[in-house]
């Protein structure tokens, strides 16, 4: 049994660091595949799409009205008693066209029909109230630039600019290799004594989804060097991005950073930031590899930050900006040792001001952790929280997710 020869090595970046640091290492060949417009929600596009048509193609009303000429206005409200439809005036819907001779619209609010003929109560402007071809979609607009994540709205655009198959980044292929001889796979009823469920596969399968990725989840590695050479290899030939789970840290068992360093290349031996500390990252046979934490809660915050980063690269999407709100702490908290700490926190409202309360990972059961998270706070090495102070919360979700009491 031997101490581990790569314990505090190399840069320990930040959060942040550490994804700029992917951003400058990494980079990919994607290919493109084609999909019916209605399977291509959160897909991203490997193209500029452009128009196919124009819209509205004719002029349309903007509000219920009348159509008008507006040279029949040219010397003020003219006496409209002898109007008839279809002849000085028709009427228009919203959305529907307005053809010439009509030119203008009023709104069906400024005309008055009461005494039998038309009376128009306001004098239009020439045009007014009619969108012109092209003013919804121009004839060679550009619906969506290459790199973007197609939402239902961006859905319902090209199903207007006419717009039926959408050129997308084909998913990036990650493996997952679940390693510890302790492990036995989630899917048993009765887990023999001693062992743990593999459960981050399982977790990690539900953020590639999330992230349009594909999983390619590998069967538990023994904590054995060949083993664990052989599942690299495997995965290496398989993906495009690789994450490795556990094994990270000084255990007698732990041969992941030793194997990545004789065959591979470590950029990252361990992050300068908690939880999730043991992640790393290196690259094995020219494949990306994320070195995960064995712990759920580390290899959620690797999954959250790095890999989301990592499939970021791969669909050239620019750097997130993290939405936050300012709230009060209702504790204190200073971390030990000289690494940042990103604090889980469930933020709440009480008297219509904004309070974060804190969740220690280490201290309470996961479902609790789970149940509460809302938030995460980060605070840089060698600072402190106290009970009172005003903090910047990062939210998992949306405000929705803040709770009163
Ligand atoms: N002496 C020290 N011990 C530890 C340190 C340290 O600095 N000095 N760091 C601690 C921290 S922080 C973490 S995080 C862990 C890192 O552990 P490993 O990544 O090496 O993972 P293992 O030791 O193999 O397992 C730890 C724990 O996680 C469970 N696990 C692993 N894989 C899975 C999986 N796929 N699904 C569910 N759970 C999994 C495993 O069964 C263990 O319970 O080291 C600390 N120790
Ligand atoms: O790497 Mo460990 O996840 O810091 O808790």
């Amino acid at each position: 049994m031997k101490y581990h020869k790569y314990i505090e090595k190399g840069p320990m970046p930040s959060r942040q660091s550490m994804r700029e640091l992917l951003r400058k290492a990494v980079s990919f060949n994607c290919s493109i595949e084609e999909v019916d417009l209605l399977d291509s929600l959160d897909r991203v596009t490997a193209q500029d799409i452009k128009t196919k048509r124009e819209l509205p193609n004719l002029p349309t009303g903007k509000m219920d009205g009348i159509g008008v000429k507006a040279k029949d206005f040219a010397a003020g409200i003219p006496d409209t008693h002898s109007w008839r439809e279809g002849c000085e005036y028709v009427f228009v819907n919203t959305g529907c066209s307005i053809i010439p001779p009509y030119d203008t619209l009023i709104m069906i609010e400024d005309v008055d029909f009461s005494k039998g003929h038309l009376i128009i109560k306001k004098l239009p402007k020439a045009g007014q109230l009619v969108d012109l071809p092209g003013s919804t979609i121009r004839r060679d607009e550009i619906l969506l630039p290459r790199c973007t994540r197609i939402t239902p709205p961006l859905m319902g655009l090209l199903a207007a600019g006419g717009i039926k198959k959408i050129p997308v980044f084909v998913k990036p292929k990650v493996a997952f290799i679940p390693t510890g001889d302790e492990l036995s796979p989630w899917q048993e009823e009765t887990l023999p004594p001693g062992k743990n469920a593999e459960s981050n596969s399982v977790m990690v399968y539900g953020f590639l989804q999330k992230y349009q990725a594909k999983p390619l989840i590998l069967p538990i590695v023994s904590d054995d060097r060949e083993a664990l050479k052989k599942a690299l290899q495997t995965a290496a030939q398989k993906a495009d991005i690789i994450i490795i789970n556990a094994g990270s840290s000084k255990g007698t068992k732990d041969f992941t950073l030793e194997i990545l360093e004789d065959e591979g290349n470590i950029l990252v031996y361990e992050l300068g930031c908690r939880p999730g500390k043991h992640s790393s990252f290196s690259f094995f046979r020219g494949k990306p590899v994320l070195g995960m934490a064995g712990p759920p809660n580390g290899a959620e915050l690797a999954a959250r930050f790095y890999l989301s980063e990592l499939i970021d690269i791969y669909y050239g999407q620019k750097e997130k900006i993290v939405a936050s709100i300012t709230v009060n702490a209702d504790f204190s908290f200073q971390p030990t040792g000289k690494a940042d700490f990103c604090i889980q926190a469930h933020v709440y409202k009480k008297n219509n001001e904004y309070y974060a309360e804190l969740l220690n990972a280490k201290t309470v059961t996961r479902p609790y952790l789970l149940q509460k998270c809302n938030s995460f706070i980060y605070l840089p090495a060698g600072q402190r929280i106290d009970a009172g102070e005003k903090v910047e919360a990062e939210l998992l979700e949306g405000r929705e997710t803040i709770d009163w009491r």
